[in-house]
């Protein structure tokens, strides 16, 4: 099979409308081949490229995702690769930078000498890393852990450290970039006494049609975890590159879990947990969670292909997802995720993510299925009954969306009409792993960097063949020791 390329435009993200007024616009024009995409409307306006460029993204940033046609999308990646070349040929970013032009040179001299402690103080000193630092890092990781394997040598102590830098400044990157927040009242069930309210939850457990039906109460029900009140809906319509993400790069991200690592190469599976990492530093900073409070419990890749049935439970192939609630599936579910590996209108239709909430007391108008309303009269009696006295808010799957698993975000995925569509879901849990749980391991909480390292090494990057009973005893583990592998031995408790 072949894996579908993410085809979307980079979005514009930190390349603002500043930056391009720095430069000297006569020197920008749009070159049909400098996109590969062919002429733009732009160009049949007759208007100056990065005059359009501009009017476009304050159109976007007023708007909203979806406000741009694919004509103004394209005119502004047109314009804004023109304006990156430029600043990169004529070295503009690093005259601007002043003095901070000599610190990264050290810093990626560091990077790619895989010198942690010197990588550490020249961050101390003020040096940051950009993004095109950050994916140097990655990839010099990526070639001394290869390096290390062919060698049969130990994983040194400098690989998790410039990994957790990578970790921080993709955090600081991220918190840059657009987001869209909803928040919403936690909900939990309802456990009042009285027999209608017993059957309600007696249905709710029997029949997943009937889990809209379930009566809710205000709060969060959390077992065992120190959620926080605040409840909502975040999407990132640029959580991850189209690099990051992206299946000729990385194709074993199409059917990633951890259970099964033996054969996938370095570069997938340190790219599958940076973005993991990812969602998990954003929560526990969205929800104001201590880091070492959030652990993940699942995380996997999802395929969905059009026309065919899911088999068994959570995971199977399918081309849609039930109404459904996280944290009904899991108790220990509290925070989740899912990330895109394809595009909505290229690799696949259909499949929108869809929140869908009761119709408050008095907006009969956002009720879908409305009596008066004719486009309820044409619904099949199954939709009707789907559907009468909810509210949808579908979202067309960009790059991630993060939500808290309670029953304030029940959930659907629609109908993929056609194509495969590639999602990452992942669970994180705020139950914190009892100190007992390490003392049973053979190398319990790491203590030093290498410790770190050979966790790196034998929970994740060893490629072994392992019988189901290893993987899973590894994983756990992996689990539990997230945190200490994640983040610096400064933030370990
Ligand atoms: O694929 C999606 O968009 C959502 C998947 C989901 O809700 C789940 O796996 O729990
Ligand atoms: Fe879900």
């Amino acid at each position: 099979f072949v894996p579908p390329s993410p085809l979307v435009p980079p979005s514009p993200r930190s390349r603002t409308p500043e930056l391009c007024s720095t430069i000297d616009r006569s020197q920008v024009q749009t070159s049909p081949s400098a996109s590969g995409r062919g002429g733009s409307s732009s160009d049949q306006q007759g208007n100056a490229p990065i005059d359009v460029c501009i009017e476009n993204l304050g159109k976007r940033l007023k708007g909203g995702p979806g406000t741009l046609s694919r004509d103004e999308v394209e005119t502004v990646d047109a314009a804004l690769r023109q304006i990156i070349d430029h600043v990169e040929s004529s070295g503009m970013a690093e005259q601007n930078e002043g003095s901070k032009g000599d610190d990264n040179n050290d810093l990626r001299t560091a990077i790619l000498e895989m010198d942690g402690q010197r990588v550490s103080s020249l961050i101390e000193s003020g040096a940051e890393m950009s993004e095109s630092d950050s994916e140097l890092a990655f990839w010099a990781v990526v070639k001394e852990v290869d390096r290390c394997e062919e060698d049969d040598l130990p994983l040194p102590g400098d690989v998790p450290v410039v990994l957790h830098h990578i970790f921080d400044a993709d955090l600081r990157h991220l918190l840059t970039r657009e987001k869209q927040t909803t928040n919403v009242t936690c909900m939990q069930p309802d456990e009042a006494v009285g027999i209608e309210s017993k059957a309600k939850r007696l249905n709710y457990i029997m029949d997943d049609g009937c889990h809209k039906d379930l009566p809710l109460a205000e709060g969060r029900r959390c077992e065992g975890g120190e959620c926080c009140d605040k409840c909502s809906r975040n999407i990132f319509p640029t959580f991850a590159t189209d690099v990051e993400c992206n299946l000729e790069k990385f194709p074993e991200l199409s059917s990633l879990t951890f259970n099964n690592l033996g054969k996938v190469r370095t570069s997938t599976i340190l790219m599958f947990v940076r973005l993991i990492e990812r969602v998990r530093r954003t929560i526990a900073q969205e929800y104001g969670l201590p880091l070492s409070l959030v652990l993940p419990l699942q995380a996997y890749s999802r395929k969905y292909v059009a026309g065919t049935t899911q088999k068994g439970g959570g995971g199977g192939e399918g081309d849609f997802v039930i109404l459904h609630t996280d944290e009904a599936t899991h108790s220990g579910y509290h925070y989740s995720c899912v990330l895109y590996l394809s595009t909505q209108g290229e690799d696949f239709e259909g499949g929108n993510f869809v929140f869908n909430d009761p119709v408050d007391e008095g907006d009969k108008s956002a009720d879908i299925y409305d009596e008066d309303n004719s486009d309820g009269a044409d619904m099949s009696l199954a939709d009707a009954i789907r559907l009468v006295g909810r509210k949808l808010t579908p979202f067309h799957p960009t790059k991630g969306v993060i939500f808290s698993s309670g029953w304030e975000n029940m959930h659907e995925v629609e109908t993929i009409t056609s194509g495969t569509r590639y999602a990452v879901p992942c669970f994180f849990t705020t139950c914190p792993v009892p100190d007992a749980a390490y003392d049973q391991m053979v190398q319990g909480k790491p203590k030093t960097n290498e410790d770190v390292a050979d966790d790196w090494l034998h929970l994740l990057l060893a490629h072994r063949e392992e019988s189901p009973v290893e993987s899973v005893g590894r994983v756990k583990e992996l689990l539990m020791k997230w945190h200490y592998m994640c983040a610096p031995l400064t933030s370990h408790n």
